[in-house]
């Protein structure tokens, strides 16, 4: 394995040191637009949004040990600075590709195996303040009280609120695998099921959009904020080139001190047109079998991963209602026993069967074996951790990576033995129109 680099040198001879100062609100994307890539955007349904540019310092890591290197070496960097806490703090953000052997080909370009910056400048807003944070990693006190000024002027010239732009608008649009191979593949992974090699798989579509102007992916990330209110909003942009965003409403794993949150979100089925509809649809999710081991297959491998670190509450079944589908969903807690990482968490759990499959590694080869693109980030694991190694990461779910005139979006759903070609490929369909929709323009 490649051991992790940072920007500015090795981890252990760099000095991290940050300030921070509350500051006005201002708009988010209004200090995107005037700064170049590195970039992150960063929103929780608990109400925590950070927008971060630049890089103080940079971590990567590849092969199977990718999280655990960058863990080690984040603890070697926070290791002797002198920091804000409480919300300024500085945190790392990024995540890694579904598979940890990912190789960054197109549309990946600028997206390793795993990658976190800890950006230079960061505005946090929580429900009490908005600050800002700056940090080095030169160990220059002097020179950091100079940018926190400087970046605190830039951020008095911001305006309070930046209209949207309009959409790029979609000049055309192409899943990259064709139906007959999308029931050819189900086919053969129902076959594999019913062997007992495999118990359930999660396939999933790329869908390659030309848009007939440039992307702005900060924009395109407000207008799903109205069809996703209570999801995750993310953008990681290594590059001017390429941004990967999402709404994911789906969380991986969220640690504070050593209590972890998680949850198993999987099956699927439409929103109803009229209220009465919706909750027959709802009822129908709730009551079906194969929808309900489709389900239980994520909500057990969860438990299992957490059992050995502590003790496991798993709530009661809802239903998650979103734009165009509703979901089984269960919330897990687990109040761990010693000192873990937010990454030692993520490296435990993903991929979950609710992107991966059971068992998880014949999951995978099926998965290899079957999806006609690479998967990239999709699906896999985004999010933040600080110097304490409290964090939060959702599922690279309901995602899409642009840059320019070019947008691949992903889907996918999990393969039961019961699995109805056709049906998937619908229901990848409604995963997919949420983002295509904020891409195109109204005629
Ligand atoms: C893999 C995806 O969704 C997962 C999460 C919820 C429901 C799912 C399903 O019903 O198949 C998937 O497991 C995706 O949106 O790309």
């Amino acid at each position: 394995m490649e051991s992790p680099r940072q920007a500015g040198g090795d981890p252990a001879e760099t000095t991290l040191v940050a300030r921070s100062r509350e500051v006005p609100d201002v708009s988010f994307r209004a200090f995107l637009a005037g700064r170049g890539a590195p970039r992150v955007h960063w929103a929780a349904p608990d109400g925590l949004e950070v927008v971060g540019a630049g890089e103080a310092a940079r971590l990567t890591g590849e092969g199977a040990e990718r999280f655990e290197a960058i863990r080690d070496a984040a603890e070697t960097t926070f290791e002797r600075a002198g920091m804000p806490d409480g919300a300024a703090r500085p945190r790392f953000f990024g995540g890694g590709a579904f598979h940890d052997d990912h190789d960054p080909a197109p549309p990946w370009e600028g997206f390793p195996p795993a990658t976190f910056v800890l950006p230079r400048i960061q505005l946090v807003r929580t429900d009490e303040a908005t600050h800002l944070t700056v940090a080095r990693c030169d160990g220059d006190e002097a020179a950091l009280a100079r940018d926190l000024d400087a970046a605190a002027a830039e951020i008095d010239d911001l305006p309070a609120m930046r209209p949207v732009g309009e959409p790029p608008g979609v000049v055309a649009s192409r899943r990259t695998t064709t139906e007959a191979e999308w029931a050819a593949g189900i086919e053969a992974a129902i076959e594999r099921i019913e062997q007992g090699d495999l118990r359930k798989v999660v396939l999933a579509v790329a869908l390659a959009v030309t848009l007939e102007e440039e992307v702005v992916v900060s924009d395109t990330l407000e207008r799903l904020r109205r069809s996703y209110p209570d999801c995750f909003r993310f953008l990681i942009q290594p590059s001017d080139e390429a941004g990967f965003f999402g709404v994911p409403p789906e969380r991986l794993v969220r640690l504070d001190g050593d209590h972890a949150e998680t949850e198993a979100l999987a099956g699927t089925v439409a929103r109803g047109d009229t209220p009465e509809e919706d909750a027959a649809l709802a009822d129908s999710l709730l009551d079906s079998e194969k929808l309900q081991h489709e389900q239980a297959l994520v909500a057990e491998a969860i438990e299992e991963h957490l059992a050995p670190l502590g003790e496991v509450t798993v709530a009661e079944q809802g239903v998650r209602k979103l734009a165009t589908v509703q979901h089984l969903h269960t919330p897990i807690q687990a109040d761990l026993d010693g000192d873990a990482h937010v990454l030692d968490l993520v490296d435990a759990l993903h991929p979950t069967p609710a992107v991966g499959g059971l068992p998880p590694e014949t999951a995978e080869r099926v998965i290899r074996e079957t999806e006609t693109f690479e998967r990239g980030w999709y699906a896999a694991p985004v999010g933040w951790f600080d110097a304490s190694g409290d964090g939060e990461f959702a599922v690279g779910i309901r995602s899409a990576v642009a840059g320019g005139r070019r947008a691949t979006l992903f889907a996918g759903n999990g393969i039961v033995a019961d699995s109805d070609p056709a049906a998937e490929w619908e229901e990848v369909g409604l995963k997919l129109e949420p983002i295509l929709a904020a891409l195109e323009r109204e005629n």
